[in-house]
């Protein structure tokens, strides 16, 4: 096979100095351009320095009618096709960051120099609106609450020296316990090391954790991370039994920001009983993430709990990984948590840049918003070319929809705004729905993650002479942005070298501010989510809904002989006929469920 020729090794040995050569070309030219520009071309000073290069921009191909009223009025022109002209405008407009190895290339993106120069004023306020958020401002103004995850990478930044101390002593709190939980100092019940965590939590008290072990976890962690992130009992179920006997050496973290969300409380409930039912004490292996005094928090007080982290008022769940509800599991299994803070800290540092063109989430920003008029015309595609990054695209389906997907701006307009983002990964979903990417309804914008590094340096070998797994990988992405950009389809591509906890660290801020600008942007609080409160309420109308409907198949139930109901009487008898069509689902619910409804269900389904 390939592996053992001579070919191999020498192509290995070229690779590394092919990559530096990626790392290092396309700035370098572009500086050289720049040059060559200024000659051509009076050079407009930063912020925004637009520069001329060569451009073929054939007849209006794709145009759209922008519908939002903010939107700069020129029209949108079709996509720049000749390969000079994109390799000038790639070079004009790749961001670096050299210290964190990140790229992003907006080149496939059609956005207009006019465009650009009609945006910028917009940027920099928006920028300013970033600068007051982290000076502590009323950032989430129905909440009246600071935003303020970006201290958690910096506490210097906070707005006051007890808020400081608080990010300190929690950082140092969860990384003594972690250590303390690995090193055996601190013990399951019955003496031994803890093999196991079992993470509770839902949406932005899960989906951080997640990502971050799918991407981070080495292969044999001190500790295997569980999630149960559903009031699904058959996924809890799956859960416990998973961990078989493990259970008594698993640390239960249960994480909730509010300490209140019904699917958490009942997570906890469900592995609180399988606990009693093996015959283990629950306190001493539970943990608590929760804000002060929250239900969760007083619960795991009064229980005695093994420990307690605080999460912060000023730090919401969709951005809260860089606090102890990432940091905790992250840390217990082996993951790097220093790095992460630090590869987030430098791109805040960066993302502060009020020099726009060299701002990388000034740029992801602006592309969003030209690629869906600024009104979430056009999905966002996230399609990472790496397996263990499948999960960030539904981290960044919460983080963008939840912040962005707003009825009423800050002025109190209904605005109907949003972001829809969806994706899995790259090449699998090449041969699932990039099919209809290419050829089909054209109502997205595509982001390519590309990692640079393929493996582990030393374990790459020749599946056909020259040519590895990777070099597949690396093939299928580019084959994908080229074929859909032949067809109008327009994508952004972020450049990292390879998957460390500083690298994920500095991908979680882009997008972080990213989201905090865009939403400044288009006048909406990021804040807050007040929709999701809507289908909270619904839900308990309906378990309300549900004690009735059982109260009254009850009494039938009881007589002698049972009663026999129609839906209609049910709906009578718990003085809400209007709700038939809920009542008809609650009893259809309940009839497959509880077993003394038995034979109820079968009076009322003759
Ligand atoms: O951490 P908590 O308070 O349990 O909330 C979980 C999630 O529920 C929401 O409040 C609503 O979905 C999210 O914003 C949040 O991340």
């Amino acid at each position: 096979m390939a592996s053992s020729s001579g070919l191999c090794s020498s192509f290995q040995s070229l690779k590394p100095k092919l990559s530096f050569l990626i790392e290092k070309d396309p700035i370098s030219y572009r500086n050289h351009t720049k040059l060559f520009a200024k000659s051509a071309t009076p050079h407009i000073p930063p912020p925004f320095s637009v520069q001329s290069v060569a451009r073929e921009v054939p007849a209006d191909i794709s145009s759209s009618s922008p519908s939002s009223n903010n939107f700069p009025t020129m029209q949108k022109k079709g996509l720049e096709k000749g390969p000079r002209a994109l390799w000038g405008r790639y070079v004009d407009w790749l961001y670096q960051h050299k210290e964190l190895g990140l790229y992003l290339d907006v080149s496939r993106i059609g956005f207009t120099d006019q465009f650009v120069m009609e945006m910028e004023p917009r940027f920099l306020d928006s920028l300013k609106s970033m600068e007051e958020l982290e000076k502590g401002a009323i950032a989430n103004p129905d909440e009246r609450r600071m935003v303020g995850h970006y201290w958690l990478r910096n506490s210097k930044l906070a707005p006051n020296s007890f808020l400081t101390s608080q990010i300190e002593n929690t950082l140092l709190a969860v990384s003594k316990f972690a250590d303390d939980v690995i090193s055996g100092k601190i013990r399951t019940p019955s003496g031994g090391h803890y093999t196991q965590i079992l993470s509770v939590g839902i949406g932005g008290s899960a989906l951080g954790p997640e990502f971050v072990a799918e991407a981070l976890a080495p292969d044999n962690p001190p500790l295997k991370i569980r999630f149960i992130d559903n009031t699904d009992p058959a996924g809890i179920d799956h859960q416990i039994a998973q961990l078989g006997p493990e259970l008594a050496s698993t640390l239960v973290i249960v994480i909730s920001k509010s300490g209140g969300t019904p699917e958490t409380r009942n997570g906890l409930l469900e592995v609180q009983k399988a606990f009693r039912e093996a015959g283990l004490e629950f306190s001493k292996q539970g943990v608590a993430v929760t804000q002060e005094n929250s239900l969760l928090d007083n619960t795991a007080r009064i229980e005695g709990w093994l420990a307690r982290f605080p999460m912060f008022d000023w730090v919401g769940g969709r951005t809260s990984e860089m606090s102890a509800v990432g940091l905790l599991p992250a840390a217990l299994q082996g993951i790097d948590i220093k790095e992460m803070l630090a590869g987030a800290s430098l791109m805040d540092e960066a993302t502060r840049n009020t020099a726009l063109r060299n701002n990388p989430a000034v740029l992801l920003a602006l592309c969003w918003y030209w690629a869906s008029d600024g009104v979430g015309s056009k999905d966002m595609v996230v399609l990472p070319y790496k397996d263990s990054l499948l999960l960030f695209s539904r981290y960044l389906q919460q983080l963008v929809m939840e912040s962005l997907g707003k009825e009423f701006d800050l002025n109190g307009k209904k605005v109907n705004q949003g972001l829809t983002v969806y994706g899995n990964k790259g090449s699998t979903d090449q041969h699932a729905y990039i099919q209809q990417l290419r050829e089909g309804v054209h109502n997205f914008f595509v982001t390519f993650i590309e990692v640079l590094r393929d493996r582990p340096p030393g374990h790459d070998w020749e599946l056909e002479p020259g040519v590895t797994c990777g070099d597949y990988l690396f093939g299928m992405l580019q084959g994908t942005r080229s074929a859909l950009y032949a067809n109008n389809r327009e994508s952004i591509t972020v450049t990292v070298q390879e998957v460390t906890p500083r690298s994920v660290g500095a991908l979680i801020a882009l997008y972080e501010r990213a989201v905090g600008l865009y939403a400044s942007l288009i006048n909406i609080n990021a804040y807050h989510q007040p929709g999701v409160e809507a289908g909270k309420k619904a839900a308990a109308e309906v378990l309300a809904l549900q004690k009735r409907v059982l109260a009254v198949l009850n009494e039938a139930s009881c007589k002698e002989p049972v009663e026999p109901l129609t839906i209609e009487q049910v709906a009578d008898r718990c003085h809400c006929p209007e709700d038939i069509e809920m009542i008809y689902k609650i009893i259809a619910h309940i009839v497959t469920l509880a077993s003394c409804m038995h034979k109820v269900a079968a009076d009322f389904w003759r």
